[in-house]
């Protein structure tokens, strides 16, 4: 019998299939009609579309993208400026999209209504392609299951011990000390003549740093790219270390460095979270190359990790005094893939926005002099200066310095290292608001709809920051508390895990801090996680810059300090880098 098209049997049961599929979509649209009119919704604003499906905005957000453009400013922001806080958009083969910059909807989304919005494929698809099945790609049970895992290392304050930061400063200044001097520079006035370092790109510096970083808190091996990058520089390796390096070499051709991968990588996301439902379309073959590098130095650690705890007779009883991520995680789960998925994501979690946050504080310094001499005032006060230093950097001294926090909020607000997030309706439901004439009716969400969260436009908006929205003002911080209105770690029962531990307390406060925390029911944990917010992931920005700020006194930039332009690859990053020279104290 012939089933295709054309045959004798196709022509009918292709009719037949159309048919039932246009009568099942009628019953459906129906029901959500009756749906939204019993709950009082009424339409949000649609953008309108020249050509059908939305391509034309598709292939404008594709030409924004390809050339390294700035899709918040060139389309979604405007859009919003001109829609209001709660707009949709057409997609091929999809629901509208729903764009929301409002706070009462992004807490629905985010909290109150928590089970209906879950991540969703899409996330899944784009950052899967690196990081596969983990925390932050999950839903549901997988996703309680994960954070499970998490939280126990988190709660105990390991992420990141101090020595791990303080090696990666001291790396840092290493890094910067070894370009040299300009002396040319301000060589007519004495008193500055071989203070300045030349100009280079600050940037480069940071995203080693929290790799650094991030590779010896999570996996317990340090890469050392920063001392790597120094020319004429010998790392001093310990064998198990330089087996994984070239484990990870191995897996890609010695062409290609840590470093480069982690960014052929994260275009590759970002090309795929563009494309929304057509994500499975972008898998170039250097991106493909990059990816199995990162996995195979996953996995390789993750390798040497279970065997080594295989070797002890008692897993729990492992008196190892230095504890990392991986190998908090490996006893609770020895499945190998899922350990190198979690680590990389953590790494991919923790790096980005922390070099983010860093790259626009230092860029933020640099335009706003007066804010950096403020700035440099307190810390020295509270911290003493490069050659004088006054007692420990510790995580209570770094809370207690104001100004440096307001800085930071500051930095978070205009330039959100996520300034978007997504998730998609579980079934159909209401937003609060958004819809009708005056954009106050609460709006109908299909099952199945993809709603983008847009922090960044929320963040910016004059209604809820007032008329200087738009500048740089951190004394704007004094008296202001933290609402829905500033989100830069999400909200909700997916917070950023990051904003929620720290690793500054001393050892006894961490141990009855880890006692309180696990006697605590999971609800109320996470009331209390959200209490202690922005503590981990503020303190390694706020350590470095400390350290940075005891020794140098000045920062000036290079180029054109007026016209900053951003890019969003996983985070929101100036696209041509922190191009500064410093001075360094007398
Ligand atoms: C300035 C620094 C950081 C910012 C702005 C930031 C922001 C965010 C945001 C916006 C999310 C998305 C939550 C969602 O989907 O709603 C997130 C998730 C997450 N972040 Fe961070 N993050 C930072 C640093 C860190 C650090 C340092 C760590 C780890 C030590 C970390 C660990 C995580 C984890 C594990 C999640 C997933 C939570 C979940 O899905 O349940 N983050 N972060």
């Amino acid at each position: 019998m012939e089933f295709l098209p054309g045959g004798l049997m196709g022509w009918p049961l292709l009719v037949l299939g159309l048919a039932a599929w246009w009568l099942r979509k009628v019953y459906l649209d129906t029901q959500f009609r009756k749906f939204a009119l019993r709950n009082h919704c009424l339409p949000e604003p649609t953008t309108v579309s020249k050509w059908p499906m939305g391509l034309d905005r598709m292939v404008r957000l594709f030409k924004v993208t390809a050339a390294e453009g700035d899709v918040l400013e060139a389309l979604i922001h405007p859009t919003f400026l001109k829609l209001g806080w709660t707009w949709s958009f057409s997609v091929p083969l999809s629901y509208n999209t729903i764009a929301t910059a409002d706070p009462d909807n992004i807490k629905a989304i985010l909290s109150t209504q928590f089970k209906e919005f879950p991540t969703g494929f899409r996330r899944a698809g784009a950052f899967g392609y690196v990081v596969g099945k983990c925390l932050f790609t999950v839903d549901g049970a997988e996703w309680e299951h994960a954070r499970a895992l998490f939280r126990p290392h988190f709660a105990r304050g390991e992420v990141n011990n101090l020595e791990a930061t303080e090696e990666g400063v001291r790396d840092l200044l290493a890094a910067v000390t070894a370009r040299g001097v300009d002396e040319g520079h301000r060589a007519d006035d004495p008193s500055e003549k071989g203070r300045w370092t030349p100009a280079f790109d600050f940037m480069e510096l940071i995203h080693r740093y929290t790799l650094d970083v991030g590779t010896e808190t999570f996996f317990g091996a340090n890469v050392k790219s920063q001392l790597a990058a120094i020319p004429g520089v010998k790392i001093d390796q310990d064998p198990q270390l330089a087996e994984t390096r070239r484990v990870a070499a191995d897996q890609a051709g010695a062409s290609m460095s840590f470093a480069e991968a982690y960014k052929l990588a994260a275009l590759a996301v970002a090309k795929r979270l563009r494309l929304q439902a057509f994500y499975w379309l972008v898998n170039p073959r250097d991106s493909a190359r990059a990816v199995k590098y990162l996995r195979g130095f996953a996995s390789h650690l993750a390798g040497v990790q279970l065997k080594q705890l295989s070797q002890k007779a008692a897993i729990r009883d492992d008196d190892d005094k230095k504890d990392t991520f991986l190998k908090s995680l490996a006893r609770d789960t020895q499945d190998p893939t899922e350990l190198c998925n979690q680590t990389l994501f953590l790494l991919t979690a923790s790096r980005d926005t922390t070099a983010s946050l860093l790259s626009w504080l230092f860029l933020m310094l640099a335009k706003h002099p007066r804010v950096f001499d403020k700035l440099r005032a307190e810390i020295v006060k509270e911290f003493g200066t490069r050659d004088e230093p006054r007692g420990q950097i510790t995580f209570y001294r770094l809370k207690k310095c104001q100004y440096l926090q307001w800085t930071l909020n500051e930095t978070l607000r205009l330039q959100p290292p996520g300034p978007l997030n997504s998730r998609q309706a579980a079934v159909d439901t209401t937003l609060p608001t958004g819809g009708g004439p005056d954009g106050r009716s609460p709006i109908a969400v299909r099952k199945g709809q993809p709603i983008n969260l847009c922090i960044y436009t929320m963040h910016r908006r004059q209604d809820l920051w007032g008329e200087d929205a738009l500048e740089y003002r951190p004394e704007r911080w004094e008296n202001r508390k933290n609402d829905w209105s500033f989100l830069p770690f999400s909200g909700g029962p997916k917070i950023c895990l990051g904003s929620e531990c720290t690793t500054y307390y001393s050892p006894k406060l961490r141990f009855e801090r880890s006692v309180l925390i696990s006697a605590l029911p999971s609800e109320l944990l996470t009331r209390v996680c959200v209490l202690l917010s922005e503590e981990y992931a503020l303190a390694e920005a706020s350590f470095l810059t400390v350290r940075m700020l005891q020794e140098f006194d000045k920062i000036e930039p290079v180029g054109d300090i007026d016209h900053i332009r951003q890019i969003v690859l996983i985070s929101m990053e100036p696209t041509d880098g922190v191009r500064v020279r410093f001075r360094r104290a007398a």
